[in-house]
């Protein structure tokens, strides 16, 4: 069969296709079928973006190149960047400290709230935490305001109900920005930025360009001449992070150009003579931003003409690729985080189980390579994963017709909805798929509980436009084969590396965690869990636990 003709509706074990207009969209939730199409074909639809917001101006600008949403060479070219940069390993190795501080600083929260025996919200404190340690990898400058003390890290005075920031943390917000270095100054705008994305906090004129897309010019025209406070507030927020962004790179520059007349700013070694992997390097060199962060690694590729003159990055597509790992990266790992720390405290004998795995291995979490390889905690947090996929679904716009199997043909031209919550969830994947089963992912009984087909499991998407973060933790598994032919150097790659991905960052925080606390539901608790799907899937009234000392 091939979709050829408008006839509204057409449902196949593969596939569901609705014509909307002239253009069909197909749905794809078979395993097999997403793997077909993902491979086959590399753009996200054009207009993706005009589904999250009706930036103009430079902001829109910035937003156009990024990794998210660009097309062609333009994505070519950021995605090298992000492949290349982060995982350079000479400019990795300073995120270590970075991490573990913030890591100290969420347990060291924690610490009041076990104290005080009152039941915490734990969406919000994932959500700062996962803020700290990717705005920091990111941006090269702490992202944990000076005082200490964020978004209601001290007993909050009331979270929202969703645990996302309330009107008490606009004001912490705006007193933290107002206070301001750029730090504070890009936290503040990168939270609002994010919040803004939500359709509940867009634009009034988002559900009118989305019920009626043809009229676009006229929404776009209306929302620049006519904003509403909620275009605004996204517009400022934006403006803010591309200013403290140029802000951020004038000062790399000049600290670079003051190191290079200085005569010290030989490859791989920082003004001041440091290295970049020496954690005692770390906001000495660069003006005071992070060797190592994705900020300076692109800048310092810009400098030293890496990829060639054409393909140099432009400014503004510097700051577009920082706040894209904002974007990508801390709303999905947060929410992550928080959604398995929930399933842990709704299942206590896992938590148990995992908790004694972890005792078992007393130095897995000073080793990042020894951590990686728990079996136990790898089960969880892939069924956790599985079962809440915080990343849902995928856009591709099929540039060449896709015979999928089972008869079924994607036309050029569809607008392809890959469902990766379908694949995750498919009972003839999964048996029991609304059950939380970590053995389906131990190799011993994996057999019986896990896919028929192994790339089932896509929570971070799939091909070549699947997550950039999953592309590097398969790198760790390298830097492990590594370790055989140069110990330290593998070691200090494989452990810096799993920093930075997401996966790593959740599981050291609630190894942490666990090896601390028993976590248990606070009675505020909703079950069964109520989801919303905004940018990324993520608990709607957030995750109330109670803590034990251990
Ligand atoms: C638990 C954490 C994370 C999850 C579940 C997740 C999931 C996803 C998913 C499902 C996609 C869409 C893939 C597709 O369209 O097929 C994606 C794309 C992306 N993610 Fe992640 N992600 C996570 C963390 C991160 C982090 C830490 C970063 C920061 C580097 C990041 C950066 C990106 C980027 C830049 C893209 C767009 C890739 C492209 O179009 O080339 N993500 N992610």
């Amino acid at each position: 069969m091939i979709l050829d003709s408008p006839l509204g509706l057409a449902l196949c074990s593969v596939a569901l296709v609705v014509w909307l207009g002239a253009r069909p969209w197909v749905i794809v939730s078979d395993p097999a079928a997403i793997r077909k199409v993902a491979y086959r074909s590399v753009e996200r639809p054009a207009s993706s973006s005009s589904f999250s917001h009706m930036l103009t101006g430079e902001p829109q600008i910035v937003d156009a190149e990024s990794d998210l949403w660009n097309r062609g060479d333009a994505w070519k070219a950021s995605r090298r960047a992000f492949e290349s940069v982060i995982m350079h390993p000479a400019k990795l190795a300073a995120h270590l400290p970075a991490a573990r501080r913030c890591a100290e600083r969420f347990l060291a929260a924690l610490q009041q709230h076990a104290a005080s025996g009152e039941g915490v919200e734990m969406k919000r404190l994932c959500g700062v935490v996962m803020l700290a340690i990717t705005g920091e990898v990111a941006y090269g400058v702490d992202f944990w305001p000076e005082d200490g003390s964020p978004y209601g890290l001290a007993p909050a005075p009331g979270p929202s109900e969703d645990g996302q920031p309330g009107k008490e943390d606009r004001a912490g917000l705006d007193a933290s920005a107002a206070r301001g270095g750029p730090a504070s100054q890009l936290t503040a705008a990168c939270y609002e930025s994010i919040a803004c994305l939500e359709l509940s906090n867009a634009t009034g004129y988002l559900p009118l360009q989305m019920l009626l897309p043809s009229l676009r010019p006229l929404w776009m025209w209306l929302a620049e001449h006519f904003p509403d406070a909620a275009q605004k507030r996204h517009m400022a927020a934006r403006q803010k992070v591309a200013d403290v962004s140029r802000q951020l790179m004038r000062q790399w520059q000049a600290a670079r150009a003051g190191a290079a007349a200085a005569g010290d700013a030989a490859d791989g070694v920082d003004a001041g003579g440091k290295t970049a992997g020496d954690p005692a390097a770390f906001r000495e060199v660069g003006g005071g931003i992070s060797a190592s962060s994705f900020l300076a690694g692109m800048l310092e590729d810009r400098r030293r003409g890496a990829g060639g003159e054409v393909q140099r990055m432009s400014d503004l597509q510097v700051i577009s690729q920082g706040l894209t790992f904002i974007l990508g990266g801390y709303d999905t790992s947060s929410s992550a985080l928080s959604i398995l720390i929930f399933l842990l405290a709704n299942n206590l004998a896992v938590q148990d189980k995992l908790r004694a795995e972890l005792v078992a291995h007393p130095t897995a979490l000073d080793n990042m390579e020894e951590l990686f390889r728990l079996p136990y905690l790898d089960a969880v947090l892939k069924e956790a994963q599985r079962l809440y996929p915080v990343g849902t679904f995928g856009w591709r716009d099929v540039a060449a017709d896709v015979d999928v199997g089972s008869g079924l043909v994607i036309p050029k031209g569809s607008f392809v909805c890959l469902s990766y919550y379908n694949a995750l969830q498919d009972p003839q994947q999964w048996p029991q798929p609304q059950r939380f089963l970590p053995e389906r992912f131990l190799p011993d009984s994996g057999g019986a509980l896990g896919p028929s087909d192994p790339t089932a499991f896509v929570p971070f998407g799939s091909g070549a436009r699947m997550c950039v973060g999953h592309k590097l933790a398969h790198l760790v598994r390298s830097s492990v084969v590594a370790v055989v032919v140069a110990v330290v150097v593998a070691v200090v790659v494989a452990v810096v590396v799993a920093v930075v991905v997401a996966v790593v960052m959740i599981k050291t925080v609630v190894s942490s965690l666990l090896l601390r606390y028993r976590v248990q539901l606070h009675p505020r608790q909703h079950l069964p869990l109520r989801l919303k799907t905004g940018l990324v899937l993520s608990p709607a009234d957030g995750v109330w636990v109670t803590l034990q000392e251990l």
